[in-house]
Order: structure tokens, then sequence, then C-alpha cells
């Protein structure tokens, strides 16, 4: 059966509005927005154990996402916590994270997993774009995005294509696209 929509599981609208742009020509994208519960762990631990909720609970093929801002002064934190302290302490508390180091570079990583469903061991498609923390500029729509700046312009101030086009996102939604056509090809020859 060739794979022809897919349920992204998230109850993130940024996310699921990027997704939808980058994504959405290669195929049909519905959304659940069902809230799983996140384990502590690596990124890998973290994305894996979410999409094999995911698929259990959906009983299909189900593709989840994991974003972190790993802050290299602090040995890769908040990274996956990064939701947290966004609610907790929001865009200056981050910036103030940093007020001790000189280093301010942080690194944003993107982790899908798609699971053809229950039982089906989740696979990681990761992108990471490299940046640096800097006091707010630009629109507040999103999450961290207006204090990520990346060559001089924050997430916030570019325009959604261009974003999209250098973004942690973007990046690892390229790599699930390659392995989409590869899947349909596999399923033509298996056919
Ligand atoms: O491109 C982005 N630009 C700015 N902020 C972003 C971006 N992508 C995620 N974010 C925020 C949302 C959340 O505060 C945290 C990730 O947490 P994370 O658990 O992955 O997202 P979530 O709970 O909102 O949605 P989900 O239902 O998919 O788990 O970083
Ligand atoms: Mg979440």
């Amino acid at each position: 059966m060739p794979l022809d929509r897919i349920t992204f599981v998230t109850g993130n609208a940024g996310k699921l509005a990027e997704v939808q742009a980058i994504l959405g020509e290669y195929i049909k994208i519905d959304n659940n927005g069902l809230d799983l519960e996140e384990i502590q762990g690596t990124i890998e631990e973290v994305s894996s154990a979410k999409c094999k909720k995911a698929a259990e609970a959906l009983q299909g093929p189900v593709l989840t996402e994991d974003t972190c801002l790993c802050f290299n002064a602090l040995n890769g934190l908040p990274g996956p916590y990064i939701k947290w302290f966004m609610q907790g302490i929001g865009h200056s508390g981050l910036n103030k994270l940093l007020a001790g180091f000189e280093d301010k570079s942080a690194e944003a990583v993107c982790t899908f997993a798609f699971s053809e469903g229950p039982g089906c061991e989740p696979l990681i498609f990761q992108g990471r774009t490299q940046g640096k923390i800097v006091c707010p500029r630009g629109p507040a729509k999103f999450g961290w995005d207006p204090i990520f700046e990346y060559e001089g312009e924050t997430y916030a101030e570019m325009p959604k294509e261009k974003k999209n086009s250098v973004s942690h996102r973007g990046k690892a939604l390229q790599k699930f696209k390659e392995f989409l056509e590869t899947y349909e090809k596999s399923e033509e020859t298996s056919a």
C-alpha cells in the first residue's frame, strides 16, 4: 500500500504549519493533537518513545517530532526540556541563563520519528542548525524564534520560506522526503 497520507501527531500549531508548508505537496498530512507523554533521556530516546506511544494510541502509521534547543555553554541543555524552560522563564530568562558565558552559540535540533504502526520500530530523521541566542527581534509568533539568530537574522525576522529552507525542521524534513521517495519505490517493486 503506498503511503499517500500520514498522521502528524502534534499539539503545536507552529510545527504543523511548517510541516504542511514543507511536506504538504509530497504527502497529505492529517493532524492529531493528542498530548503524548514525553520521557526524559537523550534526544533519540525521547523521540522514539513519543512515536511508539503515538502508533499505539492511533493504531496506524504516525509521524511525531521533538524539538531541542541546545546551548553549547551549557553542554547541550535545555535540549529536549526547552519547552518547560520557555514556559518558565521566557525569552529574557533564556538570555539570562547565558549571561555569565561568552559563548552564546546554540544548536536547534529537530527530530522526526516515523513508525509504520504499533510494534514497528520508529525511524529517525534529524536536522540541525547552528545559531546564537540573542535579545528578541521579530514577531513573537512561534516559541523561541525571536531569540535564535542564524546568519544575522533571527528565525522570527525571516520570511517563512527562508526559515523553512535553513531551519532544523527544514533539514530534517528533507531527509524524510528522501525516505518517502525510496519507500514509494520499494513499495512499487514489491507490488
Ligand atoms: O522552530 C521552532 N521555533 C521556535 N520554537 C520552536 C520551534 N519548534 C519547536 N519550538 C518550541 C515549542 C516548544 O516550546 C519547544 C519544543 O517542545 P516539543 O515537545 O518538541 O513541542 P510541543 O510540545 O510544543 O509539541 P508536540 O506536541 O509536537 O510535542 O520548542
Ligand atoms: Mg511536546
